[in-house]
């Protein structure tokens, strides 16, 4: 396959040290763990529950304590244990992390009844400015707290204060020990980069030397420490994830990996033969397509709620992903046990949406994790586990996954068997297919595919309304339109597509799709909306 080399610079310190997130049930645990990695230092979260001596037995180069809905006096509150900031190791503390340093240091945290959400004014104070250099006296920083640090420990220096916040960010520059009470991680903070990137470079001494050519060796070296010589199946959807992680895999462990791709019967139109020829053209990978269609369509047969759909899906998929591998083992003339690793393009997101973040609510459970069934016999190689899509999608471009693959909208494994709203059935099933057609098509020739991250087309199959067409009554279905803009699916927003564009769908798919008599569009952002309707 074409695969260019990845700079093989990953030393095994950096492999080994990584900047370790402590998430203490914050929102952005995950952005955190991004921002230093668009630091290029290597980041992985971890949760508060874990023993400090297991955090340390990480041998993390740095840790950042994340934020959290809990107040540090509270009874059953995450406590701070003073081993973790006497070990050594840098620790930088981020609103309740800030909190529960300065409480276990001997500082002071109390309910002052002032609280801060959003846009808030800091002002810097103190003469050394710390992680803060380079920064402005007078600063637009992000808040989120009820309750604030009243007291620095003593050996701490207070860097800048806001009106609620009297301690609004202190260090111990000797300990290499530090913190903010707002949210540095989030795009709205003014400097939160910066001030994130100065204290791991400039008060942690780090330095910027993960790329995602590192991730690539990483992997690469993983991968071959988990499989050995053994055969591999991946589950290639043909979208950005599972190209990249086959991909991954192949760069790995070479013709020891097969790919399938499963038709359930929820692809979109012309997806099955586009998947097919693409990887023909240009990936050099084996893979192998099965018909599941009846399978997956009989599965769904009278189910309406959406986790009902979701678990179906995921179970058929690895029932599937069973019949797949004993083909090919009676293909190969082995055993059953011959094949046990199954690679899927598991990104965070996936992960955090289905629970698996520490704390973290089920929004819904992707089939790839919390949709797959008890039962699960394959031994999972999930490459991209931790990572957001930008950075899958620069990972693919380095491994030389073509970019019409790499640039492609995500499209969910689960297909339009969750954007048709009610019960799947073949006929709901074309009708959707034949609306989704048109729609992207008109995205497609508007030149407009690269400005939204994807379009769902979504089917109401129970709800009518009324209509006239040719004079006469008609009661049809309704087609949702869920154009959104995002960065990596954790939020998005609706794209603002020009009105004749839309006009132009409204039109062809209620001219074109008989059961469809109204179009509309989808003016939510998430949150509070998901992207997808189930
Ligand atoms: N039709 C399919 N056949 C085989 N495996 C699939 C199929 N659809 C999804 N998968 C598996 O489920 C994983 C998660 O699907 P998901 O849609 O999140 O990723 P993707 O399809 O690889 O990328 P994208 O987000 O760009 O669509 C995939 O990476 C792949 O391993
Ligand atoms: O492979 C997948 N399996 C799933 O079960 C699944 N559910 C949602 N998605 C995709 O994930 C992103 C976030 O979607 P939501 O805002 O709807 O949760 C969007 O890009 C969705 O298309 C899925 N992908
Ligand atoms: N976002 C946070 O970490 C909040 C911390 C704490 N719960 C407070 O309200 O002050
Ligand atoms: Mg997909």
């Amino acid at each position: 396959m074409a695969v260019t080399q990845s700079d093989s610079s990953a030393t095994s310190e950096l492999e080994d040290r990584p900047v370790l997130v402590v998430d203490y049930g914050a929102q952005y645990a995950q952005l955190i763990a991004r921002r230093v990695r668009d630091a290029n230092i290597y980041s992985e979260i971890v949760p508060h529950t874990m023993p400090t001596e297991q955090i340390l037995a990480k041998n993390p180069a740095a840790i950042v304590l994340s934020g959290g809905p809990s107040s540090v006096y509270a009874e059953g509150a995450p406590a701070g244990d003073r081993r973790l900031y006497e070990s050594g190791v840098p620790v930088f503390g981020i609103c309740y992390g800030f909190q529960v340093m300065a409480q276990t240091l001997g500082g002071n945290v109390a309910h002052t009844g002032l609280r801060e959400y959003g846009a808030t004014d800091a002002t810097l104070t103190g003469n050394g400015v710390s992680f803060l250099a380079g920064t402005p006296v007078a600063q637009n920083v992000w808040m989120s707290h009820g309750d604030s640090v009243t007291e620095a420990p003593s050996g701490f220096e207070v860097l800048a204060s806001t009106e609620g916040a009297p301690v609004a960010a202190f260090v111990n520059e000797e300990k290499k020990l530090g913190g903010v009470q707002w949210h540095p991680e989030v795009k709205h903070s003014d400097f939160g980069q910066q001030i994130l990137e100065n204290f791991l470079f400039n008060v942690a001494g780090l330095k910027p030397t993960w790329t995602t050519g590192n991730v690539i060796d990483e992997q690469v070296e993983k991968i071959r420490e988990q499989v050995g010589d053994a055969k591999v199946i991946c589950a290639l959807s043909g979208g950005v994830d599972s190209s990249v992680a086959a991909a991954l895999v192949h760069k790995a462990v070479g013709d020891q990996l097969t790919c399938f791709f499963i038709d359930h019967g929820l692809l979109r139109d012309g997806e099955r033969e586009q998947v097919e020829q693409d990887y023909a053209e240009t990936m050099g990978i084996k893979v192998v397509t099965i018909d599941e269609s009846d399978r997956f369509v009989s599965a769904l047969e009278g189910l309406t709620d959406p986790e009902d759909k979701r678990k179906a899906i995921g179970r058929e998929f690895i029932r599937s992903f069973e019949d797949a591998q004993r083909k090919l083992v009676a293909e190969l003339g082995g055993n059953g046990e011959d094949i046990k690793f199954l690679v899927q393009g598991t990104l965070y997101p996936d992960v955090v949406e289905s629970g698996g973040g520490e704390g973290a609510a089920n929004i819904k459970s992707h089939h790839n994790v919390g949709g797959l069934p008890e039962d699960l016999a394959f031994d999972l190689v999930e490459p991209l586990r931790t990572l957001f899509k930008d950075e899958v999608r620069a990972i693919g471009r380095k491994l030389g996954v073509p970019e019409k693959i790499v640039a492609r909208q995500p499209f969910p494994g689960p297909g339009l068997g969750i954007r048709v709203i009610g019960e799947v059935t073949r006929e709901n099933l074309s009708v959707l297919r034949a609306a989704d057609a048109i729609a992207r098509a008109e995205l497609t020739k508007a030149g407009l595919d690269n400005e939204v991250w994807q379009m769902p087309v979504v089917l109401l199959s129970q709800v009518r309304s009324v209509g006239v067409q040719g004079d006469g009554r008609t009661y049809g279905h309704p087609i949702v339109l869920r154009p959104v803009s995002s960065e990596d699916a954790m939020t998005a927003d609706w794209s603002r597509l020009p009105y004749d564009l839309l006009a132009k769908i409204s039109n062809r798919i209620t001219n074109e799709v008989q059961e469809v008599n109204r179009v509309v569009l989808d003016v939510t952002s998430k949150p509070p909306g998901t992207i997808e309707w189930e």
